[in-house]
């Protein structure tokens, strides 16, 4: 299987439009790969607090129709990273003021939505994203020629049981487009890791490059493979990342090294 992960760049001075061809663009020239990632809220940035609400778009609004085609013309599946999803209202009566969420879209090669996924961990405690944007309650999981692929969305990363959910449902890629920021890098590769090792599973994570509403972007993004060994880290600049692997890495290892048969659920409270 071929990934790439296009880490884009997020700057405050490229507008919305700009970017949304450039990645267009970028995924068109990635014919031949298997697979191709792009990362979280990658129109606004993914600490723009201020833009959410005005470049918030419905599912199948601009970016959805400009990955759409992407994903088609170059005849590859599309993780097309997040976007800000501005759903109907609650009432029904007025579309397009409802809640915002932050949510991931999936593609086939044919330009089909396959999978849409709102992120469940909002980041920024009681400010930002946490409080502008609505939660997912929906474990994702895609299923695409030789694997079943697990989404998940930067701050997701921190929340193991997330993970161990998807892996449940039989995910062996864990796909987590994010918007890290360069501050917390050492998080980001650790977690990357021990999501993968702990899951005997690939982790694909794309990050964006850049500087965006004063938050410098910690790019490296990274894949892991089912024994935790980095196969693949970008820089911290634009780039798109390619690697090569097999996904049947995952069965044999998860067969010699049965980790995961050893688990042990339901365990009783601490006896006070
Ligand atoms: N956009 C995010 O979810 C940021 C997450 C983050 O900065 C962290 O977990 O640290």
């Amino acid at each position: 299987m071929r990934a790439s992960l296009i880490q884009i760049g997020v700057d405050d001075d490229e507008s919305v439009d700009s970017r949304r061809k450039r990645a267009a663009s970028l995924v068109s020239e990635q014919a031949g790969a298997d697979l191709v990632v792009l990362p979280e809220l990658w129109t606004t940035g993914a600490f723009a607090y201020e833009s959410f609400a005005a470049e918030a778009e419905p599912l199948e609004g601009p970016t959805y129709e400009a990955m759409a085609k992407a994903a088609s013309d170059a005849g590859v599946w599309l993780h097309a990273g997040s976007i800000p999803e501005r759903t109907a209202s609650d009432s029904g009566s007025a579309a397009g003021d409802g809640p915002l969420y932050n949510t991931s879209l999936v593609f086939s090669p044919d330009g089909q939505l396959a999978a849409a996924y709102r992120k469940i961990h909002r980041f920024g405690f009681d400010k930002g994203e946490a409080v502008l944007m609505g939660a997912g309650s929906n474990l994702v999981t895609v299923r695409m020629p030789g694997t079943t692929a697990g989404l998940a969305t930067c701050y997701d990363l921190r929340f193991p049981e997330l993970f161990r959910g998807l892996v449940d449902a039989g995910a062996e890629l864990l796909v987590i487009p994010a918007g890290w920021p360069e501050r917390r890098r050492s998080h980001w590769t650790l977690l990357a890791q021990a999501r993968a090792v702990e899951n005997q599973a690939y982790v694909l994570a794309c990050g964006t490059a850049g500087t965006h509403a004063g938050m410098p972007q910690a790019g490296h993004s990274i894949v892991v493979d089912p024994w935790g060994e980095v196969i693949g880290e970008a820089g911290t600049g634009e780039e798109v990342l390619t690697v090569e692997f097999d996904p049947g890495r995952v069965a044999t290892t998860r067969e010699q090294f049965p980790a995961l048969k050893d688990r042990v659920l339901g365990l009783d409270a601490p006896r006070r």
